[in-house]
């Protein structure tokens, strides 16, 4: 579990966190998102330590990391996968690693073996490709065999496959009862990933809420049909929220297509239009415009 707790960070004159507030629970993959600049990193690097809070704080599993005694068993985390010294083979970084934090060698080649790198293991990193970059970096995450794990945009960059297979070994980590945080700011990626979502701007929290939750309040649905007024109440029923729509249509929030599908067929009502109006990416869009740094006008 990790607590933050009106975390504030400012660099010079910019505050890069503001009075943050939120819990990352175990047992679940928790997505937190936010445009460039939102002040994900900065959070991800307070709670690891490594930049002082200016006000408030965090806690890993109840205490500071400070007061963490054997910080890497504890928290994970992949923030930056360039951060391996390139002359070095994979398996040294990790021994180097496992050596100073009193973790065994053996452990250094099951992590090998978790992520995939058992045939590249004694090559140096300055040679790897980018997804083999990250999977170093994830080896070295899960080193510590850590309940609580911080991925900081771990799929930048990565292929097909590779962005599969990280999703899977989030959620295998997550199902094993671990807490996971993982930065990202593409939402379709998370809504793929993420059982619940946190998602911030401008250093603020936006909105702290389950992933099925975002994706239900975030599609509108257009719809028309005969007889309305046996939809609009079945629909009300169902928990849907129902505006009037240009032309006679009706504006659905709340449920999703199939659902409303459904509603139809229970009214006895002929739909003659049903047609989802906002992406899942296009309602984060919409709730991050007022926090996004740099933004392109509309030509
Ligand atoms: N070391 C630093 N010195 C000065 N300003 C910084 C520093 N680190 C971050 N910032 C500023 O703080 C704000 C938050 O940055 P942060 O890297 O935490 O955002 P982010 O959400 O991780 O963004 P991105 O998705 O672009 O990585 C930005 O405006 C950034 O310019």
């Amino acid at each position: 579990m990790i607590e933050i707790i009106g975390l504030t960070k400012r660099y010079g004159t910019r505050t890069a966190v503001d009075d943050l507030t939120f819990t990352v629970r175990p047992g679940q993959v928790t997505g937190f998102l936010g445009p460039n600049g939102a002040g994900k990193s900065t959070t991800m690097r307070a709670i690891l330590g490594l930049d002082r809070p200016d006000a408030g704080g965090v806690t890993v599993n109840g205490r500071g990391y400070a007061g963490l005694s054997r910080p890497m068993r504890e928290v994970g985390a992949l923030l930056d996968a360039r951060a391996v010294h390139p002359r070095r083979t994979a398996r040294n970084h990790l021994l180097c690693l496992a050596q100073t934090n009193g973790i065994s060698a053996a452990r250094v080649d099951e992590v090998l073996a978790l992520v995939g790198l058992e045939s590249v293991a004694r090559n140096r990193a300055g040679g790897f490709s980018l997804g083999m970059g990250q999977r170093l970096g994830i080896a070295v995450a899960l080193l510590g065999d850590p309940k609580v794990l911080l991925f900081d945009e771990p799929v930048n960059g990565l292929d097909p496959e590779g962005i599969k297979w990280i999703r899977e070994l989030m959620r295998g980590l997550a199902a094993e009862g671990r807490t996971v945080l993982v930065s990202s700011h593409l939402m379709s990626e998370m809504a793929q990933t993420a059982d619940h979502l946190i998602v911030i701007g401008r250093g603020r929290l936006i909105a702290d809420i389950g992933v099925t939750e975002f994706v239900r309040q975030g599609q509108n649905v257009l719809v028309r049909a005969e007889g309305q007024e046996s939809l609009i109440h079945r629909l009300a029923e169902a928990g849907a929220t129902v505006t009037p729509g240009a032309d006679g249509a009706l504006i659905v929030t709340g449920l999703e297509a199939r659902e409303i599908g459904r509603c139809a067929l229970d009214a006895g009502v002929v739909l003659t239009e049903l047609t989802p109006q906002r992406s899942l990416e296009q309602a984060y869009m919409d709730l991050t415009r007022d926090s996004v740094e740099f933004q392109t006008s509309a030509a």
